[in-house]
Protein backbone atom coordinates (compact mmCIF):
# COMPACT_ATOMS: atom_id res chain seq x y z
CA UNK A 1 0.00 0.00 0.00
CA UNK A 2 1.43 3.62 -1.02
CA UNK A 3 1.91 6.21 1.15
CA UNK A 4 -1.30 8.65 -0.21
CA UNK A 5 -2.52 12.18 1.35
CA UNK A 6 -5.56 13.85 0.48
CA UNK A 7 -7.57 16.30 1.48
CA UNK A 8 -11.05 15.95 2.45
CA UNK A 9 -13.96 18.34 4.08
CA UNK A 10 -10.74 19.96 5.61
CA UNK A 11 -9.29 16.94 7.01
CA UNK A 12 -6.65 15.02 6.32
CA UNK A 13 -6.45 11.37 5.45
CA UNK A 14 -3.44 9.32 5.29
CA UNK A 15 -2.64 5.88 4.59
CA UNK A 16 1.21 4.45 4.98
CA UNK A 17 3.05 1.02 6.14
CA UNK A 18 5.25 0.09 8.41
CA UNK A 19 8.01 0.26 6.30
CA UNK A 20 7.42 3.73 5.65
CA UNK A 21 8.80 4.11 9.67
CA UNK A 22 11.30 1.84 9.62
CA UNK A 23 14.99 2.56 7.44
CA UNK A 24 14.06 3.13 3.54
CA UNK A 25 16.19 -0.40 2.13
CA UNK A 26 13.16 -2.13 1.21
CA UNK A 27 12.44 -3.53 -1.82
CA UNK A 28 9.99 -1.09 -3.35
CA UNK A 29 7.21 -3.69 -3.85
CA UNK A 30 6.77 -6.20 -1.23
CA UNK A 31 4.26 -8.56 -0.76
CA UNK A 32 1.19 -6.35 1.08
CA UNK A 33 -0.02 -10.07 3.30
CA UNK A 34 -2.23 -7.75 5.38
CA UNK A 35 -4.73 -7.75 2.23
CA UNK A 36 -7.83 -10.11 1.92
CA UNK A 37 -6.90 -13.73 0.97
CA UNK A 38 -8.86 -16.98 0.42
CA UNK A 39 -8.62 -17.72 3.45
CA UNK A 40 -10.19 -15.37 5.12
CA UNK A 41 -13.34 -15.67 7.05
CA UNK A 42 -16.81 -13.89 6.59
CA UNK A 43 -16.44 -12.36 9.99
CA UNK A 44 -12.46 -11.48 9.26
CA UNK A 45 -13.57 -9.92 5.84
CA UNK A 46 -16.41 -7.89 7.61
CA UNK A 47 -14.31 -6.37 9.64
CA UNK A 48 -11.96 -5.53 7.02
CA UNK A 49 -14.41 -4.22 5.17
CA UNK A 50 -15.74 -1.94 8.25
CA UNK A 51 -12.39 -0.96 9.29
CA UNK A 52 -11.38 -0.09 5.02
CA UNK A 53 -14.08 1.86 4.78
CA UNK A 54 -13.57 4.29 7.92
CA UNK A 55 -9.61 4.53 6.50
CA UNK A 56 -11.06 5.62 2.82
CA UNK A 57 -13.77 7.70 4.64
CA UNK A 58 -12.70 9.56 7.51
CA UNK A 59 -10.07 10.97 8.86
CA UNK A 60 -8.80 8.80 12.18
CA UNK A 61 -8.17 5.10 11.12
CA UNK A 62 -4.65 4.54 9.02
CA UNK A 63 -4.46 1.41 7.70
CA UNK A 64 -1.27 -0.25 8.22
CA UNK A 65 0.09 -3.38 6.80
CA UNK A 66 3.69 -5.54 7.38
CA UNK A 67 5.91 -4.98 4.57
CA UNK A 68 6.78 -9.65 5.24
CA UNK A 69 10.29 -9.49 6.38
CA UNK A 70 11.50 -9.32 2.96
CA UNK A 71 14.07 -6.38 4.16
CA UNK A 72 15.24 -8.31 6.95
CA UNK A 73 16.81 -10.63 4.31
CA UNK A 74 18.19 -7.78 2.82
CA UNK A 75 19.48 -6.63 6.31
CA UNK A 76 21.29 -9.64 7.22
CA UNK A 77 21.74 -11.10 3.83
CA UNK A 78 20.14 -14.43 4.73
CA UNK A 79 16.42 -15.78 4.58
CA UNK A 80 14.94 -14.28 7.68
CA UNK A 81 11.26 -13.69 7.57
CA UNK A 82 9.51 -11.80 9.83
CA UNK A 83 8.10 -14.12 12.03
CA UNK A 84 3.89 -13.83 11.56
CA UNK A 85 4.65 -13.58 7.81
CA UNK A 86 6.52 -16.42 7.73
CA UNK A 87 4.15 -18.84 6.32
CA UNK A 88 2.92 -18.46 2.62
CA UNK A 89 0.10 -20.55 3.01
CA UNK A 90 -2.72 -18.74 3.10
CA UNK A 91 -5.42 -19.19 6.06
CA UNK A 92 -2.57 -21.33 7.65
CA UNK A 93 -1.40 -19.78 10.52
CA UNK A 94 -1.30 -15.67 11.82
CA UNK A 95 -3.64 -14.05 9.32
CA UNK A 96 -4.03 -10.34 10.26
CA UNK A 97 -4.46 -7.05 9.34
CA UNK A 98 -3.76 -3.53 11.99
CA UNK A 99 -5.65 -0.64 11.50
CA UNK A 100 -3.89 2.45 13.29
CA UNK A 101 -6.41 5.14 15.07
CA UNK A 102 -4.17 8.55 14.93
CA UNK A 103 -6.30 10.54 17.05
CA UNK A 104 -6.90 8.80 20.01
CA UNK A 105 -3.38 7.02 20.02
CA UNK A 106 -5.31 2.94 19.22
CA UNK A 107 -4.68 0.26 17.05
CA UNK A 108 -6.84 -2.33 15.99
CA UNK A 109 -6.28 -5.55 15.03
CA UNK A 110 -8.08 -8.27 13.26
CA UNK A 111 -6.68 -11.57 13.73
CA UNK A 112 -7.68 -14.54 12.53
CA UNK A 113 -5.87 -17.99 13.88
CA UNK A 114 -4.37 -20.52 11.59
CA UNK A 115 -4.97 -24.68 12.22
CA UNK A 116 -0.76 -24.15 12.77
CA UNK A 117 -1.26 -22.31 15.93
CA UNK A 118 -2.65 -25.17 17.93
CA UNK A 119 -1.87 -25.18 21.72
CA UNK A 120 -4.66 -26.51 23.75
CA UNK A 121 -6.64 -28.93 21.72
CA UNK A 122 -9.19 -26.84 19.31
CA UNK A 123 -7.41 -23.67 20.68
CA UNK A 124 -4.81 -20.95 19.90
CA UNK A 125 -1.38 -21.27 21.69
CA UNK A 126 -0.34 -19.06 24.28
CA UNK A 127 2.65 -18.01 22.68
CA UNK A 128 0.90 -17.17 19.63
CA UNK A 129 -1.46 -15.04 21.40
CA UNK A 130 1.57 -13.38 23.13
CA UNK A 131 3.09 -13.37 19.52
CA UNK A 132 0.01 -11.14 17.99
CA UNK A 133 -0.17 -9.26 21.44
CA UNK A 134 3.66 -8.44 20.71
CA UNK A 135 3.18 -7.28 17.50
CA UNK A 136 0.40 -5.10 17.36
CA UNK A 137 1.61 -3.27 20.95
CA UNK A 138 5.50 -3.12 19.29
CA UNK A 139 3.99 -1.81 15.63
CA UNK A 140 2.17 0.34 17.90
CA UNK A 141 4.94 1.93 19.79
CA UNK A 142 6.80 1.87 16.75
CA UNK A 143 4.63 3.96 14.97
CA UNK A 144 3.72 6.60 17.16
CA UNK A 145 7.39 7.22 17.79
CA UNK A 146 10.43 5.25 16.07
CA UNK A 147 11.23 1.62 15.88
CA UNK A 148 11.09 0.08 19.54
CA UNK A 149 12.02 -3.13 21.48
CA UNK A 150 9.46 -4.92 23.26
CA UNK A 151 11.16 -4.15 26.87
CA UNK A 152 8.49 -6.00 29.25
CA UNK A 153 5.76 -7.36 27.99
CA UNK A 154 2.52 -8.89 30.87
CA UNK A 155 -0.12 -11.07 29.65
CA UNK A 156 -3.14 -12.63 31.30
CA UNK A 157 -5.00 -14.83 29.58
CA UNK A 158 -8.48 -14.94 30.61
CA UNK A 159 -10.30 -17.27 28.12
CA UNK A 160 -9.38 -19.57 25.61
CA UNK A 161 -9.25 -18.33 21.70
CA UNK A 162 -10.88 -21.24 19.23
CA UNK A 163 -8.49 -22.21 16.66
CA UNK A 164 -10.07 -20.28 13.24
CA UNK A 165 -11.64 -18.03 15.18
CA UNK A 166 -11.42 -13.65 14.67
CA UNK A 167 -10.98 -11.75 17.19
CA UNK A 168 -10.27 -8.29 17.80
CA UNK A 169 -6.76 -7.35 19.44
CA UNK A 170 -6.91 -3.67 20.40
CA UNK A 171 -4.44 -1.67 21.59
CA UNK A 172 -3.84 2.04 23.90
CA UNK A 173 -0.45 3.91 24.56
CA UNK A 174 -1.50 4.68 27.55
CA UNK A 175 1.75 6.58 28.67
CA UNK A 176 4.71 8.16 27.25
CA UNK A 177 7.74 8.81 29.54
CA UNK A 178 11.14 9.18 27.64
CA UNK A 179 12.10 6.79 25.12
CA UNK A 180 9.83 4.75 27.00
CA UNK A 181 5.80 3.91 25.59
CA UNK A 182 3.62 2.19 27.58
CA UNK A 183 0.91 0.24 25.62
CA UNK A 184 -1.98 -1.83 26.78
CA UNK A 185 -4.16 -4.66 25.35
CA UNK A 186 -6.52 -6.59 25.08
CA UNK A 187 -7.68 -9.57 22.79
CA UNK A 188 -11.67 -9.79 22.40
CA UNK A 189 -14.11 -11.88 20.09
CA UNK A 190 -15.32 -9.65 17.63
CA UNK A 191 -18.73 -8.11 19.18
CA UNK A 192 -16.33 -7.43 22.61
CA UNK A 193 -18.34 -9.29 24.40
CA UNK A 194 -15.67 -11.82 25.61
CA UNK A 195 -12.59 -11.30 26.94
CA UNK A 196 -9.67 -13.62 26.02
CA UNK A 197 -6.38 -11.55 26.89
CA UNK A 198 -4.92 -8.59 28.76
CA UNK A 199 -1.47 -7.27 28.47
CA UNK A 200 0.70 -4.82 29.10
CA UNK A 201 3.80 -3.67 27.68
CA UNK A 202 6.94 -1.35 27.95
CA UNK A 203 8.57 -0.61 24.57
CA UNK A 204 11.46 1.84 24.89
CA UNK A 205 13.56 2.87 22.16
CA UNK A 206 16.78 1.39 22.13
CA UNK A 207 19.48 3.87 23.74
CA UNK A 208 22.74 4.64 21.92
CA UNK A 209 24.77 1.91 23.42
CA UNK A 210 21.85 -1.09 22.83
CA UNK A 211 21.26 -3.22 19.49
CA UNK A 212 17.39 -2.33 18.89
CA UNK A 213 16.88 -1.98 15.59
CA UNK A 214 18.41 1.29 15.05
CA UNK A 215 21.29 -0.02 14.13
CA UNK A 216 20.38 -2.83 11.72
C1 LIG B 1 6.71 -4.95 12.16
C2 LIG B 1 6.63 -5.92 13.30
C3 LIG B 1 6.89 -5.26 14.64
C4 LIG B 1 7.11 -6.31 15.63
C5 LIG B 1 7.56 -5.72 16.95
C6 LIG B 1 8.10 -6.83 17.80
C7 LIG B 1 8.74 -6.27 19.02
C8 LIG B 1 9.66 -7.30 19.57
O1 LIG B 1 9.32 -8.45 19.72
S1 LIG B 1 11.23 -6.82 19.96
C9 LIG B 1 12.00 -8.38 20.36
C10 LIG B 1 11.94 -8.70 21.82
N1 LIG B 1 12.63 -7.72 22.59
C11 LIG B 1 13.99 -7.75 22.73
O2 LIG B 1 14.67 -8.61 22.24
C12 LIG B 1 14.57 -6.62 23.52
C13 LIG B 1 15.83 -7.05 24.25
N2 LIG B 1 16.24 -5.97 25.13
C14 LIG B 1 16.95 -4.95 24.64
O3 LIG B 1 17.40 -4.93 23.48
C15 LIG B 1 17.23 -3.80 25.56
O4 LIG B 1 17.12 -4.23 26.89
C16 LIG B 1 16.23 -2.63 25.32
C17 LIG B 1 16.37 -2.13 23.88
C18 LIG B 1 14.79 -3.05 25.57
C19 LIG B 1 16.55 -1.51 26.28
O5 LIG B 1 17.88 -1.18 26.03
P1 LIG B 1 18.49 0.21 26.50
O6 LIG B 1 17.76 1.28 25.79
O7 LIG B 1 19.97 0.18 26.36
O8 LIG B 1 18.13 0.04 28.01
P2 LIG B 1 18.00 1.01 29.21
O9 LIG B 1 18.53 2.39 28.89
O10 LIG B 1 18.57 0.27 30.35
O11 LIG B 1 16.40 1.06 29.35
C20 LIG B 1 15.59 2.06 28.82
C21 LIG B 1 14.44 2.26 29.79
O12 LIG B 1 13.61 1.09 29.73
C22 LIG B 1 13.51 0.50 31.03
N3 LIG B 1 13.57 -0.95 30.90
C23 LIG B 1 14.52 -1.67 30.30
N4 LIG B 1 14.23 -2.98 30.37
C24 LIG B 1 13.07 -3.08 31.04
C25 LIG B 1 12.24 -4.17 31.43
N5 LIG B 1 12.55 -5.42 31.15
N6 LIG B 1 11.11 -3.90 32.10
C26 LIG B 1 10.75 -2.64 32.38
N7 LIG B 1 11.48 -1.55 32.02
C27 LIG B 1 12.63 -1.78 31.37
C28 LIG B 1 14.71 0.99 31.81
O13 LIG B 1 14.45 1.02 33.19
C29 LIG B 1 14.91 2.38 31.24
O14 LIG B 1 14.04 3.28 31.87
P3 LIG B 1 14.58 4.73 32.37
O15 LIG B 1 14.92 5.48 31.08
O16 LIG B 1 13.42 5.33 33.10
O17 LIG B 1 15.77 4.46 33.21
Amino acid sequence: MKLSKKKKNKQTVFCFNVQHVLPKIFPRKPRDFSLPNSSWGKEMMELYNHYNRLTADQSVYLCCVSSGGAYLSKIIQSKARLFTRNIRDPGAAFEYVLFFRQDKLKCVCIFQAGHLLEGPPGHVHGGAIATMIDTVTGTHASLLSAPVMTANLNVNYRSPIPLGSTVLIESILDKEDGRKMYISCRVTSTDGSKLHTEATGNCPQPGESSEGPSHL
